[in-house]
């Protein structure tokens, strides 16, 4: 897995003593390299090639998170960016073959999973009605059993489902963020590629993730709801570093069961996926500890090794799968709605 360690902008100095043995960028000009630094590490020809791929922001409740996943006007963040290079790749390979790309989009609030593209999705959804079941496939890609899949004919389109399915997701203002993030977002872009040549079908999946940030609640001054909401966060967030931990230190049991956020990231931390982590970390000297806590969270996500494997299968073993009996288990090949 690799770990990149970002800090917000004007912090060079600040950070600069902390920082010292990090490879860390800043805002906004590390933007410009990501693209470069993924085209690098092949990620995205990597979900075409059949392999899973995850890249997931992590850090404290104001750090940045979001900003970026979304970016803004002027800088787009990595989600945007994903979805213009997907349809970018798909059209340089389009001569040998033919792509079909899906997506779906989901929030892990209180404990819950809730579908943000269902039209009942929205502040006031329990997530109950939805009955989505996280499942793994025998490959041990993870898939949940419920979840609307959209297809998407390209880039600017699937944007725009996206910030309509983001307008659902849970935030609330606190004393560290103006609209800070209550819920883990998971988006997941699954993309298919059929030969012309041989029939062989390659399916590949990209997460990208942008977990809800920790936070001291007497810091963030929240309280009755968001205090119930932040209680959650930091329980998934232990449950996170519980597993890393098992990871890092070669336990033979690893607890991915303690929590539906470390269920839904098997594949992507020590699974099958090829894992990208931005670490978000504050300038101040206010979040002097929190940022040691994420620092060292990114120190230890760098030794745990993914056995990255590939889902390919011939055109024949595509054909029985697409036939209806296949077809009554949406978390080995998801459904469209
Ligand atoms: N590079 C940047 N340029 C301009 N504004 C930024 C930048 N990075 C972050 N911000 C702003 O800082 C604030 C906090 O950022 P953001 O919401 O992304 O943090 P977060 O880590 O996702 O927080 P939370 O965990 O509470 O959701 C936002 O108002 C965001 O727009």
């Amino acid at each position: 897995m690799r770990a990149i360690f970002l800090t917000l902008l004007n912090s060079q100095e600040k950070s600069k003593n902390l920082c010292t043995g990090f490879k860390t960028h800043q805002h906004p000009t590390y933007f410009i390299g990501f693209l470069d630094f993924m085209k690098d590490i092949n990620l995205i020809q990597s979900a075409f090639d059949g392999y899973n791929v995850c890249i997931c922001a992590y850090g404290q409740t104001g750090s940045g998170k979001t900003y970026t996943i979304l970016g803004d006007d002027t800088h787009p963040g990595i989600a945007p960016r994903t979805f213009a290079e997907i349809f970018l790749v798909a059209e340089e390979m389009s001569q040998t073959y033919e792509t079909t790309v899906s997506f779906y989009v989901l929030e892990l609030y209180n404990d819950r999973l809730i579908d943000l593209l269902s039209p009942s999705s929205g502040p006031n959804a329990t997530g109950d009605a939805d009955k989505l079941e996280i499942r793994r496939d025998r490959r041990g890609t993870v898939w949940v059993s419920g979840a609307r899949v959209l297809p998407a004919e390209d880039s600017s389109s699937l944007e725009k489902s996206f910030r309509q399915a983001l307008t659902a997701r849970h935030t609330a203002s606190t004393r560290m963020n103006d609209r800070s993030s209550r819920s883990h977002l998971v988006v997941g872009l699954i993309i298919e590629t059929t030969s012309k040549i041989n029939g062989t079908v390659l399916r590949g999946k990209i997460s990208l993730v942008d977990l809800a940030g920790s936070e001291r609640t007497g810091k963030s001054g929240v309280s009755a709801d968001t205090l119930r909401e932040a209680n959650a966060i930091n329980k998934s967030l232990s449950a996170f570093g519980d597993v890393l931990n098992a990871l890092t230190t070669d336990q033979a049991f690893v607890p991915y069961r303690n929590n539906k956020l470390t269920l839904l990231m098997q594949d992507s931390i020590g699974g099958n996926a090829k894992t990208l982590m931005f670490v978000n970390i504050s300038p101040s000297s206010y979040n002097l500890e929190e940022t040691i806590i994420s620092l060292s969270y990114g120190q230890r996500l760098k030794q745990v090794t993914n056995g990255a494997t590939r889902n390919a299968e011939s055109r024949e073993v595509a054909r029985l799968k697409s036939l209806p009996y296949y077809s009554s288990f949406p978390f080995i090949f998801p459904l469209y709605p």
